[in-house]
Formats: structure tokens, sequence, C-alpha cells
């Protein structure tokens, strides 16, 4: 009922254990509160908060025009409604180094396990699109330096990102991704990585847990879990595949309503009333006092 029971410290503990464990974890996106309970639910190891999700929820496009604020306040949401790890996406930190410290610690009181921060500069833009730029290795560095020490709970995960493959190659991606780590980075998420032997080569580079993004229409091929397991890959987000999914209904649903006139024949796709309030867990609600809370199906 209500929130996870699970704090935050001890969310963050298991996640490090878990990504120091060679096997590959799966992080879907959750687009909302309630589809992080979902994923729960299915058996899923954490929990992935999108930066182009919280963008796209708010009809904005996914080019750093969301406030440290409303990522915190969305990543508190998503977090608490689950008992498994949730890492977010923190962009470029939100501003200079200073600012990268404040996000570190206003995202770790939002409940986070870990989060990450990319190299590109600022307005950013997604990772899997043409005409990004990064910044100097220094500044580079110096984010991760700044979020690292910014943290109270040493268990806080602080990933970097780095962009670098799309624009200047694999050989330097690596290397940023060498040196990110030299500076602190728990993990690496090397972006845009073109083939399996590109995230080998990352693996091979560096010894921290390796993060592999499947987001679709992409950059990168759709890996499956075994062909990313066999090269080392520590944990796998499809970012924004389930808003994909649930968009691709509603879009059709909505066609149908036009077309038909009503909903009849959508209804069997839909999910049904009582798994919605399985996934709520209204009984837990109705046990609570069964004087005023008496709803029955
Ligand atoms: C992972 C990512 O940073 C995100 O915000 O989810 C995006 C995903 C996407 O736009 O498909 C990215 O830059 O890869
Ligand atoms: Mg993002």
């Amino acid at each position: 009922m209500l929130y996870s029971t699970t704090s935050p410290a001890d969310k963050r503990a298991a996640f490090r254990k878990d990504i120091a464990s060679g096997r590959l974890l799966h992080f879907p996106g959750a687009f909302n509160p309630l589809s992080a309970k979902l994923i729960d639910d299915k058996g899923f190891d954490g929990v992935y908060i999108s930066g182009a999700v919280i963008a796209a929820d708010l009809g904005l496009p996914d080019i750093g025009l969301t406030t440290l604020t409303e990522v915190a306040s969305r990543a508190q949401q998503i977090s608490r409604m689950t008992d498994l790890p949730s890492l977010v996406d923190a962009d470029t930190g939100f501003g200079e180094p200073m600012n990268v410290a404040r996000t570190v610690q206003t995202l770790e009181d939002a409940g986070v396990a870990g989060l990450h921060i990319e190299d590109q500069v600022n307005p950013k833009r997604c990772g899997h699109l043409d005409g990004k730029a990064v910044v100097d290795t220094d500044t580079a560095l110096k984010r991760i330096r700044a979020a690292t020490d910014a943290r109270r709970d040493p268990n806080l995960l602080i990933m970097a990102r780095t962009d670098v493959r799309a624009i200047d190659g694999l050989d330097a991606a690596v290397d940023r991704a060498k040196r990110l780590v030299d500076a602190g980075a728990d993990a690496i998420f090397p972006e845009a990585m073109a083939t399996l032997e590109e995230f080998e080569a990352v693996r091979a580079a560096v010894d921290v847990p390796v993060l592999a993004n499947m987001t679709e229409f992409g950059k990168s091929e759709l890996f499956t879990a075994t062909q990313l397991e066999s090269v080392g890959i520590n944990i796998v987000i499809h970012p924004v595949s389930l808003l994909r999914l649930a968009m691709g209904a509603a879009e059709r649903g909505l066609d149908t309503l036009r077309e038909e006139g009503s909903l009849q024949s959508e209804v069997a796709g839909m999910q049904t009333r009582a798994r919605l309030y399985e996934l709520l867990d209204y009984e837990a609600y109705n046990a609570f006092d069964t004087t005023l809370y008496n709803f029955t199906l």
C-alpha cells in the first residue's frame, strides 16, 4: 500500500551488489509511477527514468528544456513506487560543476539509486541524433568529480555517459571512458555504439560496469540480452520503449474511436480494471479500514 517500504539506502546497497555480480541487469524505462509498479511486478532488476520520456511526457523535445526540479520530482514519484533501484538520466547535470553537485544531492534526496551525467554541451540532444557536440575532456572530468564529491551516500551510483563515439569515433570514446573512470565514475554509459564489437571494446578498456542503451529507432541495433551478456555488459536500458508501446496503442485506439464511434473492438487489448486494481493493490487499501474502504468490483 502507498509507497515502497524499502529505503533508498537499501535500494542503493542492493543495486551496488547486483551490478557487481556480473549478471546482466534489465532496467526498462518507467514512463510514470504506475509503469514502475508494472516493471517491478514483472520481475525486472530496476527502473530507468529517462530524460527523453520526462520531456516527451510534458509535450517537449529532449533538448535540455526540462529543469532539475521537474526531473527530481518525477524521479521521486517513480522511485518511491517500487522496491527496485532506479537509475535516472541527469542529462548534462543541469549546468556548471557546482550545479552538477546540487543535481546529485537533489536526486539523492529524491531516492534514486543511481544517475548518469553526460559529456554533451548544453543544449543537449538525444544521443542517437546527428549534430551532437561534446565538451572538452577537462570539463567532462570536472562534472564527474563534482558529482562523486557531492553524494552523501557512497552507494549512490554515479555513471558517466560519453557521447564522443558519434563525433570522434570509437577510439576517442574509449579514451574518454577511461579518463572518466579515472576521475571517479562508478560505471560507464557509452552512447550510440554502432556494433556489439564496439561495446566489447569499451568493456575491455574499463574495469567498471558498462551500460547498453537499447533505444529503438537509434544508432544501435537492438541486441538481445544474450548478445549483450556475451560481451560483458552489466546493465541494459530500454529507456523510451514502454512510452512508445503505450503511445502506439493510444494512437491506434483513438483511430478506432474515430472510425467506429466506440472502443468496443479495442477492449480485448486493454488492461482490465481488475488487473489495474491488482497493480494498485486496492485490496490493501480496503483492508486498511473496512468500514470506510470497501469497494468491490
Ligand atoms: C537514454 C536517453 O538519454 C533518454 O533520455 O532516455 C535517450 C533515449 C532516446 O532518445 O532514445 C538517448 O539520448 O539515448
Ligand atoms: Mg536522455
